[in-house]
Order: structure tokens, then C-alpha cells, then sequence
């Protein structure tokens, strides 16, 4: 949303209907799972508000049963497919358990993509569930960083730490100085360039992410669906 999008609180709820921006079958672009066939739902809002997010999740308006969503993703999922990817906005924000536990009842793998600032009571423990978490502030939530696989860093040119290549600035507030959370000794990294719609950027960017990820053993992710054109 570019720092568009209103910050929404997190939701109580039974997670029995969830606000939905889209479902759609993929390639994982990013992280551990890059280049697999993937359904993705993407909740609608977010507790966050960075100035750089490439992504709209206020415009939907849907807002289905826990049925409705598992019949929508059983239409879009071939058999070949196991992995269904929960995003957003920020998919944290609303009761996403029943979703979690229903999928994974249904022999599926489940991979979120958090910003690691908020927990559910209740997330199953289960090795075919994997929590990607992409550091967007200084604190992290302390219930998620023991369950977090892999941190996943968005990473600018001339906006990273001399020290560790990981971020100074502020995801919130554009040029503020803010050192974002640092994963815990021996924690898988990856970093990721910025897509800052705009080739020139976008190319020191990549440059720059290449460098943190040679110099530091990071890593290396690029948004693969970007290249390819699909969504
Ligand atoms: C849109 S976010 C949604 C999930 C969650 N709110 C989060 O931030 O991880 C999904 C992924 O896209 C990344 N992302 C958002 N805007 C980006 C941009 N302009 N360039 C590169 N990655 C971006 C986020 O860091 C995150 O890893
Ligand atoms: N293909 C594809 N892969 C992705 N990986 C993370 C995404 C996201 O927006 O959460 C994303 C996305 O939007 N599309
Ligand atoms: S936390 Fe994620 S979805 Fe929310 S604004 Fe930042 S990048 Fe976008
Ligand atoms: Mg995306």
C-alpha cells in the first residue's frame, strides 16, 4: 500500500469468517519455498504501515465462512500442489487458527509470511507448519521468535548496517533511523532487495542485497514472480 493503508488492530474473533483480500494459485516468489506451486490467501489489513509495501490488501470486501475459504482453495488446488501460503496485509491480525489447524487436518503444508509483531494462542506445533517472518520493527512478538524458520529481510541500497547488513531505517516512518530486530545467534537469514518501482533503485538495490548476502553468508532472495510476471 506505499503507506497508504489505515493501521488496523488486531482482531479477536472465532476465526470462523476472516477477511479476505484474494486466493490465488502461484509460485511462492519468496523465501524457503521459492519456485513451488502454492495457493495463497491474502488477509485483508494489517497492524502495520511500512512506506515501502508493494502490496493492496484494503480493497476487497469479501469476507467468507471458514467453509467458504477452504471450498474457494480446494477449487484453485490441483493435486500436485500441498502448500498453501497465508499473507496479507498481515495474516497474524485476525484468528487464522481454525484456517491453520483445518489445512493442516487436510494433509496441506501451511507457510505464513508475518512481520513477527503479533502471536495467536493456539498456533498448532506442527513440523508441516513454517513461519516465515520478514522484520519490519525493533520488537518482535516474544511468542513468535522461537517459532519463526526463517528471517527474511528487505533491504535497501545504503540503508543497511555496516556492521551486520541488516536494516537502519524505519519501515514506518521514511529516513527515521530505527534498528529492526535482530534474529537470535545461528537463525536461518535471508535478505531480500526493495522493490522500490523504480529500475534504477531497484537495480542498486539488488546490488546492494547481493553484497549483505556474499559478505554476511545471508541468503539471497529475489521475488521470483516479479521476473516471471505472474502474481
Ligand atoms: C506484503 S507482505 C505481507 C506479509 C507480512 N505483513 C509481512 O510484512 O511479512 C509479504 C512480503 O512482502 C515483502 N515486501 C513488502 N513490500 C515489499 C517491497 N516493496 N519490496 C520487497 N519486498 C516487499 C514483505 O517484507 C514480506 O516479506
Ligand atoms: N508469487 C508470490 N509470492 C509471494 N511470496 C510472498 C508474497 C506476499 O505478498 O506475501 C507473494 C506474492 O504476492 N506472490
Ligand atoms: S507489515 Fe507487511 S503487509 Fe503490512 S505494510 Fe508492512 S509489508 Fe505491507
Ligand atoms: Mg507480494
Amino acid at each position: 500500500m506505499r503507506g497508504a493503508n489505515p493501521v488496523r488492530p488486531q482482531e479477536g474473533g472465532d476465526g470462523q469468517s476472516l477477511w479476505i483480500q484474494e486466493v490465488f494459485y502461484t509460485l511462492q516468489g519468496e523465501g524457503p519455498f521459492v519456485g513451488e506451486p502454492s495457493v495463497f490467501v491474502r488477509t485483508g489489513g494489517c497492524n502495520l504501515r511500512c512506506h515501502w509495501c508493494d502490496t493492496d490488501f484494503e480493497s476487497s470486501p469479501w469476507r467468507p465462512s471458514l467453509d467458504e475459504l477452504l471450498a474457494r482453495i480446494g477449487e484453485l488446488r490441483p493435486a500436485v500442489c500441498d502448500l498453501i501460503v497465508l499473507t496479507g496485509g498481515e495474516p497474524l491480525r485476525q484468528n487464522v487458527v481454525p484456517l491453520i489447524r483445518a489445512l493442516l487436518e487436510r494433509g496441506l503444508r501451511v507457510q505464513i509470511e508475518t512481520n513477527g509483531t503479533l502471536w495467536l494462542d493456539g498456533m498448532p506445533d506442527d513440523p508441516r507448519l513454517t513461519i516465515v517472518c520478514s522484520p519490519k520493527t525493533p520488537g518482535l512478538h516474544p511468542d513468535l521468535v522461537p517459532r519463526v524458520s526463517v528471517y527474511k529481510y528487505v533491504l535497501a541500497a545504503g540503508e543497511s548496517d555496516s556492521g551486520d547488513g541488516l536494516p537502519t531505517l524505519s519501515t514506518q516512518l521514511p529516513g527515521q533511523g530505527a534498528r529492526l530486530f535482530r534474529p537470535p545467534p545461528g537463525a536461518a537469514v535471508t535478505v531480500m532487495p526493495r522493490d522500490d518501482d523504480d529500475a534504477e533503485r531497484n537495480f542498486a538495490n539488488r546490488q546492494a542485497c547481493t553484497a549483505v548476502a556474499l559478505a554476511h553468508g545471508y541468503r539471497m532472495s529475489v521475488q521470483l514472480h516479479k521476473l516471471l510476471g505472474i502474481a
